[in-house]
């Protein structure tokens, strides 16, 4: 019998002028189980570097090439865990050391390996390995010690891992589409292996983390986040799509540097860039309907427009400002339990007027206009620095509609305020809201004078990754003598002080996406509505209780991530019920089928089937 290999999946050994040398090792199997080892070595004349993949004929059994495809196939591989029995049925058998394990076995061996790496980025690669050899342990592990392994896949670790993407690449994850591919993308998605998707999140690597423009080195950014989609949420990591457009980088030393693996020009225009990002959703909605995209880490000048033109055209919607808005409204309604002064009595200073900033803004807008207050009373509330200040209708520059809609009009062209500490003195907050992407900008002097005006003051430090922070939790415990209500968008450690731990609450869209992307797939929403956003927000601060949220905790522990995604998806599944955007019938239990839809970490017998 006949069976075939692609050159890609063998080995090179030797590459010089126009002469390949390839060796390779298989092992033959039959269901019956005899086996025989063959050693080869091809000599392939090519004429060029990038050779097409070429079918080699080999005299083989098909089963061994099932038997092959199953152990590296990280969809379908146990590894120990494969039963005598099936190993018997599947020709594995001699091909694995001979005990059986469990997968808690293989987890717990993998945990010792994973604290055995000195460096983070050693163990974001090794899980990263592990993902593409065994994707079911992965998973496992991953839902299993979800609060030690987030900073690895996802904030700090992953914004180092994409800095140094094209360095430490070893094989590819998800799909790239590039202004090449015009005209061709449909065509492209026909490649994705797996049938159905329920989740894509897609970025364009303009604006990774607080890290700028990394191109197509911020396929780490999907790729994490729809791992907390599965960890999270209970996503079926079969279903899930990790996209990068590539629409060229402003990076120079990535254009520079010659491992880095986009299409090496500057940013493509406006107009050819919404059109590479028109047709990449249609061909999406044209293969899978139901589809939930999530944009994540679009820079400014596109993400706002694109929002605004898909999210009523499409199911979809903005990471960076829904999924943030919603979580930090949630730490804002518990820090208003925890600081017991009614919103109306808030003042709000944001560093950074970005999607984030502008995100958070509007979702805690509600707050005031739920307690009665006008929209325009309520915008009055709040205070914007940018790069440049105070943002004031009076400063002289051309601001964007979403910078405009905050900018206050209370400040005389010539008494313009430029440093956050002046804004501090001068507005008097009770809170300031760090989504400036610029490390150490909370000073000592900053956090002292909202410790001098408030009794427990809100101090945010969101910007990602923990370098960017605004400060650190020490700092802002120790300058405000450990009075302050803190969160982060990057995790901190507990800190000492004065006898007493404090802990530092997470304020990261990760308590929101993964479960505002449950409910709505589960009800297959037309469309992700504000009502929906602010739904998840509630959801997610009800679960903190008092004695929790009196002692500064205004995030829920994520060991519970899995159960405090159900409820939130519960309220954001009610809620499209509420506004009409849920298309399946409402079912007589809607937790029950929420419950229904995820997916448990084991191994499947249909896999193998
Ligand atoms: N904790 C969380 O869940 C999230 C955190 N972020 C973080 O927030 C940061 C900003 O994200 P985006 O708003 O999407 O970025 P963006 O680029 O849209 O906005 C950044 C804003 O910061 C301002 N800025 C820049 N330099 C400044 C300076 N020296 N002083 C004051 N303002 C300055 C810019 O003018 C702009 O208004 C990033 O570090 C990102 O990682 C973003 C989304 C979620
Ligand atoms: C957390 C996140 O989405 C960001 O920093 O961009
Ligand atoms: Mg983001």
């Amino acid at each position: 019998m006949k069976a075939k290999l692609y050159l890609s999946k063998v080995i090179y050994t030797k590459q010089h002028d126009n002469i390949i040398k390839t060796s390779y090792t298989t092992t033959t199997t039959s269901f019956s189980s005899s086996t025989t080892s063959t050693t080869s070595t091809i000599t392939t004349n090519n004429s060029s570097h990038y050779q097409p993949l070429q079918p080699l004929a080999i005299n083989n059994t098909d089963s061994m090439e099932k038997n092959l495809q199953i152990l590296r196939s990280s969809f379908a591989n146990r590894g120990t865990a494969f039963t005598r029995e099936e190993r018997d049925k599947l020709g594995l058998r001699g091909l694995l050391p001979p005990r059986e394990e469990t997968i808690e076995d293989q987890a717990e061996r993998c945990l010792v390996q994973f604290h055995s790496f000195g460096s983070n980025l050693e163990k974001y690669v090794f899980l990263n390995c592990l993902r593409d050899r065994n994707e079911t342990l992965f998973y496992y592990l991953l839902t299993n010690n979800l609060e030690l392994m987030m900073p690895i896949v996802y904030t700090p670790t992953v914004g180092e891992a994409c800095q140094k993407f094209g360095n430490e690449f070893r094989f590819a994850q998800g799909m790239y589409f590039a202004t090449q591919d015009r005209g061709e993308i449909r065509r492209m998605l026909d490649n994705w292996p797996n049938k159905d998707v329920d989740i894509i999140v897609v970025s364009d690597g303009s604006r990774i983390l607080g890290l700028g423009d990394l191109g197509t080195n911020g396929m780490g950014i999907p790729v994490g986040k729809l791992q907390l989609y599965v960890a999270g949420a209970g996503f079926n990591p079969a279903k899930t799509l990790p996209v990068i457009i590539d629409a060229g980088t402003n990076t120079k030393k990535y254009l520079d540097d010659k491992f880095y693996l986009g299409e090496k020009h500057a940013r493509i225009k406006d107009e050819e860039y919404y059109a590479l990002m028109d047709e990449f959703l249609s061909a999406v909605y044209n293969k899978w309907p139901k589809v939930l995209v999530q944009f994540e880490d679009i820079s400014n000048d596109h993400c706002f427009a694109l929002l605004e033109n898909y999210r009523n055209k499409y199911f979809c919607f903005n990471d960076d400002i829904q999924g943030t808005g919603s979580v930090i409204l949630s730490g804002f309604i518990n820090c208003i339990r925890a600081v017991q002064k009614p919103i109306t009595e808030h003042r709000l200073v944001f560093l950074g007027a970005g999607s984030a900033g502008i995100g958070v803004a509007d979702c805690i807008m509600t707050l005031f206009q739920e307690a009665g207050m006008s929209e325009e009373d309520a915008r009055k509330c709040f205070w914007f620095v940018d790069s440049k200040g105070l943002i004031t209708t009076t400063r002289g520059d051309e601001l964007t509609r979403y910078k405009k809609a905050y900018a206050r009009g209370d400040v005389a062209a010539d008494k313009q305020l430029k440093s956050l500490a002046d804004v501090v003195r001068s507005v008097k907050p009770t809170a300031i809201i760090g989504l400036s992407g610029i490390g150490g900008s909370f000073t000592q002097e900053v956090v002292e004078e909202m410790a001098r005006l408030n009794e427990k003051p809100i101090v945010m430090a969101l910007s990602n990754p923990t370098s960017n922070a605004e400060c650190t939790a020490e700092q802002a415990y120790t300058w405000s003598q450990g009075r302050c209500i803190f969160a982060s968008g990057s995790p901190f450690a507990p800190v000492q002080y004065n006898g007493k731990t404090l802990i530092p609450g997470q304020g990261n869209n990760m308590y929101i996406f993964p479960a505002l992307g449950l409910g709505s797939v589960v009800v297959n929403a037309r469309h992700i509505t504000d009502g929906m956003v602010i739904a998840a927000a509630k959801s997610l601060a009800s679960q903190v209780d008092d004695s929790e949220v009196i002692q500064g905790k205004i995030y829920p522990g994520l060991h519970r991530i899995r159960e405090l995604s159900v409820t939130i998806a519960v309220a954001v599944a009610e809620k499209a019920y509420e506004e009409g955007m849920a298309q399946l019938p409402r079912p007589d239990n809607l937790e029950q089928a929420v419950r229904d839809f995820i997916y448990h970490p084991h191994y499947d017998q249909k896999k193998l089937d």
